[in-house]
């Protein structure tokens, strides 16, 4: 299998807190990776600096071959845009534009016209069953909807890698599994890799692989029972 996204012994601080101490992973194309490991342990730290978010003190983050720490920020800000798609938490949506709008913000923002990027983000509403919401504004949405929605905005420009940072963490536990479901579905036509950071072990659970983060360094899963 090929190696898609990459990090070697990042180190980085946050002034003088350390957050990574020598983080290494390596994410196969087409793979959905958890990030699982206790709070403050440098989870979301290390999905920034893969996503070229942060730039590491120290190690080397590398996607495709390209030493993304050693590209300039104009670069960097191309990749996210143009190869990877984001999820957050709380879906963060634009509160003025319409959710068709904000599906198309990230084709719209690549240069592509309004009318291609509009039917392309319509399409995604029928495919994670959001049909009749293309209008809605955020908030006019669920929870569990608004989070559809930003799924498909990660997803619309058919990234190569998708950065989820506790994408169900403000869900109950069923529309939680429900955005997963449509998450892991979209990703595996699509070929999409996914680096998922979460605290919960059934939302990992839908991942091919888990790693444990602690203190700032990436660890196989402790399996051993407890
Ligand atoms: N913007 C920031 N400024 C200062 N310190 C920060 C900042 N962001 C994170 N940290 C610190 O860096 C360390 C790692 O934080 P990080 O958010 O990566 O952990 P996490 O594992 O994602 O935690 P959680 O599960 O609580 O979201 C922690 O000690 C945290 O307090």
């Amino acid at each position: 299998m090929t190696v898609v996204i990459e990090a070697r012994d990042v180190e980085f601080a946050f002034g003088q807190t350390p957050a990574l101490r020598g983080a290494s992973v390596a994410v196969e194309a087409g793979e959905i990776l958890a990030i699982m490991g206790p709070s403050g342990s440098g989870k979301s730290t290390l999905l920034h600096c893969l996503a070229g978010i942060l730039v590491p003190d120290a190690g080397e983050v590398l996607f495709d071959g390209i030493r993304v720490d050693a590209l300039a920020e104009t670069q960097r800000s191309s990749l996210r845009r143009d190869r990877f798609g984001f999820v957050f938490q709380f879906g963060q949506l634009v509160p003025e534009l319409t959710a068709a709008e904000n599906v198309a913000l990230p084709l719209l923002l690549s240069g592509v016209h309004r009318k291609q990027a509009l039917p392309r983000a319509y399409a995604w509403f029928a495919r994670l069953g959001l049909d009749g919401l293309e209008q809605r504004r955020s908030g006019e949405l669920s929870g569990g909807q608004a989070q559809r929605v930003a799924l498909a905005r990660g997803m619309v420009t058919e990234p190569q890698v998708l950065f989820a940072d506790e994408p169900t963490g403000a869900l109950d536990s069923l529309t939680g599994e429900q955005v997963m479901d449509l998450l892991v579905g979209a990703a595996r036509e699509q070929g999409t890799t996914v680096i998922l950071v979460t605290h919960e072990p059934r939302i990992a659970a839908y991942a091919d692989r888990e790693v444990m983060v602690r203190d700032g360094r990436v660890n196989a899963p402790d399996r051993i029972a407890s």
